[in-house]
């Protein structure tokens, strides 16, 4: 599989409070939806005997604030009705779902309409440009939807045009561009609007893998340069692992773990998350904190120093080539020390 580029670790800010709780949410397909919600049966069981489809199964989980929150599983898992849930694109059957301290299933339609235009955009697989209108125009419908005047709005979409690296094409209409482009554009649209949230339904799985690539880390460097919370759907583990602060696995409607990627890769919940992520080459993904132990009675501790949060693979010519333990430290209080043998055990072990 492809390997994550995990060069700077990203330690979570685990202090930053939610701004979005879902709370035993249910989306259940078919006649009288509403009975089906509780049961224990099985998906299939379910289908058998009341015809309907659980597609999302009692899941809860909080995003954080500014933090890059993906929703990760195999083909009808319940991806993206889960995430149309939240906007009430598709309306949940039961469960709570409240946008910091708003309670979005009793919002009436005014307001859902508001969340969807000012707080939650979404940017979708399929673009969803307008072919008759330009580039600039496509950027800054949003806004104009909105009321926002025309001087304003135009201003707004140069800007954000200059931040997904459109600066220039302006006047181009969608079918000019590349399809690499165009995801751009519709990043720049979802951008836009300033929300609180953006939402991202598997944005670039239509793209060829270079392209995917680059728009990966277009995102990357979009959260770092305005920070913004990010829901993000991917059938792709190596995607996941890449843009994830915390990333959540469904199987079949129901959630199987949520965790950060080195939690994922090295706690996995059950077999299905293991032989998920059995390829993933451990070093790539683990920190310093997985491997580092207790010091023994009279090793030197007058080692390097490196945080715990540093993955593996950054630190192995660091440890290799220090003659004595390295120290893992945080906020100056000793947590471990590794040294070459709990590297090369990692390294060794190949995929386990
Ligand atoms: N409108 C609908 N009516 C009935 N069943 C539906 C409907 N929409 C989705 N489903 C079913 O719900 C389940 C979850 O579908 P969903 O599209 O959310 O999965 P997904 O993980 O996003 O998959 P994909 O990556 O293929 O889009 C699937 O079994 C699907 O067939």
């Amino acid at each position: 599989m492809t390997v994550p580029s995990l060069t700077e670790s990203r330690p979570l800010n685990t202090e930053a409070p939610p701004i979005l709780d879902v709370r035993g949410l249910w989306k259940v397909f078919g006649p009288k939806a509403g009975r089906v919600v509780g049961s224990a049966l099985s998906r299939a069981e379910l289908k058998e005997q009341t015809g309907c489809v659980a597609a999302v199964r009692d899941v809860s989980f909080s995003v954080r604030r500014g933090e890059v929150f993906v929703v990760m599983g195999l083909s009808g898992s319940g991806k993206s009705t889960l995430v149309r849930c939240l906007t009430r694109l598709i309306e949940p059957t039961a469960g709570e779902i409240v946008l910091d301290g708003e309670d979005i299933r009793t919002a009436d339609a005014r307001k859902l309409r508001e969340l969807r235009r000012h707080r939650m955009a979404m940017v979708f697989q399929h673009f969803g440009l307008l072919p008759h209108r330009c580039v600039l125009e496509n950027v800054a419908f949003g806004l104009e939807i909105r009321g926002t005047p025309k001087k304003e709005r135009y201003e707004r979409a140069r800007e954000v045009l200059g931040l997904v690296g459109l600066t220039g094409f302006e006047n181009s209409y969608p079918d000019q561009l590349s399809g690499g482009m165009q995801q751009r554009v519709g990043l720049a649209r979802a951008l836009a609007a300033d929300p609180e949230v953006l939402l991202f339904d598997e944005p670039f799985s239509a793209l060829d893998p270079l392209i995917r690539r680059e728009m990966q880390n277009e995102v990357i460097r979009l959260h770092h340069e305005v920070g913004k919370t990010m829901v993000f759907i991917t059938h792709d583990l190596s995607e996941a692992l890449k843009l994830g602060d915390r990333i959540l696995i469904m199987r079949d409607g129901e959630l199987v773990q949520v965790g950060t990627p080195d939690e994922v890769v090295g706690a996995p919940a059950d077999e299905y998350v293991a032989n998920f992520v059995s390829d993933v080459p451990r070093s790539h993904v683990l920190t310093l904190s997985w491997v580092m132990r207790p010091p023994l009675d009279g090793e030197p501790l007058d080692g390097p120093e490196l945080g715990p949060d540093v993955v593996i693979r950054d630190a192995v010519h660091a440890v290799l080539s220090a003659d004595r333990p390295v120290r893992v430290v945080r906020d100056g209080g000793l947590l471990g020390v590794v040294t070459s043998a709990e590297i090369l055990e990692v390294i060794a072990g190949g995929q386990h």
